[in-house]
């Protein structure tokens, strides 16, 4: 793109110059309007990138005019700007297919950081936005993941207040920070509220914070986590989780910007942008009426959907690989390669911790192969392998995260020793993990012997047991012991 085409729809001649001023100091061609209708008309005889629109306008309301603007002859992007912030207003604007929504009066680094990031995504063809993203570490090849960075770079560049929904794993802190990371904010903190960990009666203390003598035991003045945020981000972890006492005076402080330490007699002044997190439902929790509706409304400016790994698999070998590089150097070793089988079995596990649960797992194949230049499935923990075993004999064990994952259907006719899963007859996990592993364990080592050929020293060395844990494992599973496999020799580490 050569220079940015803007155009700024808005009544007041005074922020009509002001933004002028602003975009032309970053190399802008632009143009104004004072209301609607002169916006449409120099819309249609000219390509903008970008337009800056006001909502309260004499002929009508910006909210309504984005699909025209965004539908005229440069197909811009609009960015919402109004005096009567609201997190609804908000909402409705990108609903409407507003690139951003900014309040008035404008800061001059977001104004700068909404176009820079404009300019990079329609440079882009709009399509990858991660070249605006600095996350070296962070892995998104899958369609959605490239698309959830798009929603954290267009985040990133307004202070509307943001929801990021997700199961355990997913990387929703992750992206809280890069938020953060890449916004206006970036100098001050980002403070992190567990609310799963904070006991109700001492949320109110450790949100607000409290003075000497507040209460029993408090020999000392705390600072509050709310006023650690201070013109930087709190980000909300779980806030699912926030008892509904809580709900009520973080609705507030995020409404009037003020709040009270427990034990003092003046209101102190905070900004600061709140970011939340959760795995939960919150739009059934508020039908339920165990989520406060107007708290919702103030978080979910914009709401950020991560999928689970397992709608993503195109991801998987990439975290892993990323994994290695990064083990890789810093042991100074040489990076490991992937057997088909470990592919296969990981694109087959579904991942109930997500990446968490990934990166966990290939640390421990890292740590199980030992010298072997190659990861096989066997250097896996034995619970994904189990899983993933099962499901190749068509017995699914149940998932992880109930709620969360489809729920399993029991196999109509079961075609080995597996427990059959029915509510009359349904066996305690302990009773199925072991059947299930005995199985999984009896197919490995029939498979194991028939590929080395009786050989166990052959066997020893694909699989990664000792020959003495084999022979047992054999003898367990029932298995006929080869001749080669003497248990009166000694066994290798
Ligand atoms: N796409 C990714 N690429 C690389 N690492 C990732 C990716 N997604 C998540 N991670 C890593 O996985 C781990 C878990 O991520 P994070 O803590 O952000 O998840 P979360 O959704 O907030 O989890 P929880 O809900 O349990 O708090 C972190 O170490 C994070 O850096």
């Amino acid at each position: 793109m050569q220079q940015p085409k803007v155009l700024v729809v808005d009544d007041d001649p005074w922020v009509r110059d002001t933004l002028k001023d602003i975009l032309e100091g970053v190399s802008c061609v632009v143009e104004c309007a004072g209301g609607l209708g002169e916006g449409k008309t120099r819309a249609a005889a000219m390509a903008f990138d970008i337009v800056f629109l006001d909502v309260v306008l004499p002929d009508g309301s910006g909210l309504e005019a984005i699909e025209a603007f965004r539908s005229s002859l440069g197909r811009p992007e609009v960015l919402i700007m109004t005096g009567k912030a609201s997190a609804d207003g908000a909402a409705l604007a990108l609903r409407h297919g507003a690139w951003n929504y900014l309040s008035k009066p404008l800061n001059i680094d977001d104004v700068q950081l909404a176009v820079a990031q404009v300019v990079e995504y329609r440079r882009s063809g709009g399509w990858f936005p991660t070249s605006v993203l600095r996350l070296p570490d962070f892995v998104a090849t899958s369609d959605t993941m490239v698309e959830c960075l798009h929603g954290v770079a267009r985040a990133a560049a307004s202070q509307v207040p943001v929801l990021i929904v997700g199961e355990t794993g997913t990387g929703k802190e992750r992206l809280a920070r890069a938020i953060h990371e890449h916004s206006a904010r970036a100098s001050k903190p980002f403070v992190v509220v567990d609310c799963t960990v904070i006991p109700e009666p001492l949320m109110e203390s450790h949100l607000f914070g409290h003075e000497k003598g507040a209460f029993t035991g408090a020999d000392r003045q705390r600072v509050g986590l709310v006023a650690l945020a201070h013109r930087g981000t709190l980000f909300l972890d779980e806030v699912g989780d926030l008892p509904q006492s809580a709900q009520a005076k973080l609705l507030r402080v995020i409404q009037e910007k003020t709040f009270r330490p427990v034990g003092a007699g003046d209101e102190r002044y905070v900004d600061f942008r709140p970011i939340a997190a959760t795995h939960r439902n919150l739009e059934k929790m508020v039908q339920e009426g165990r989520f406060r509706q107007d708290l919702y409304y103030r978080l979910a400016g914009m709401v950020l959907r991560v999928p689970p790994l397992r709608r993503r698999k195109k991801d998987i070998v990439p975290i892993v690989q990323d994994v290695l590089l990064r083990q890789t150097e810093s042991s100074a070793g040489e990076l490991k390669g992937l057997s088909p089988d470990f592919v296969e079995t990981i694109l087959s596990y579904s991942w109930p911790g997500n990446v968490r649960e990934l990166i966990h797992a290939v640390l421990h194949a890292l740590a199980m192969s030992a010298e072997s230049p190659t990861l096989y499935a066997i250097h896996l923990p034995e619970h994904i392998r189990a899983q993933v075993a099962a499901k190749n004999l068509g017995h699914p064990l149940p998932s992880a995260e109930p709620g969360m994952t489809p729920p399993m259907v029991p196999p109509a006719a079961p075609t080995s020793s597996f427990h059959q899963l029915t509510e009359e007859a349904w066996p305690t996990y302990k009773a199925y993990r072991e059947k299930v592993t005995a199985e999984a364990t009896r197919t490995y080592l029939d498979a194991l012997m028939k590929r080395s050929r009786g050989d166990v020293a052959r066997a020893c060395a694909l699989s990664g047991l000792s020959r003495s844990r084999l022979y047992a494992l054999l003898k367990e599973a029932g298995l006929g012991v080869p001749s080669s496999c003497d248990a009166t020799k000694p066994s290798s580490p």
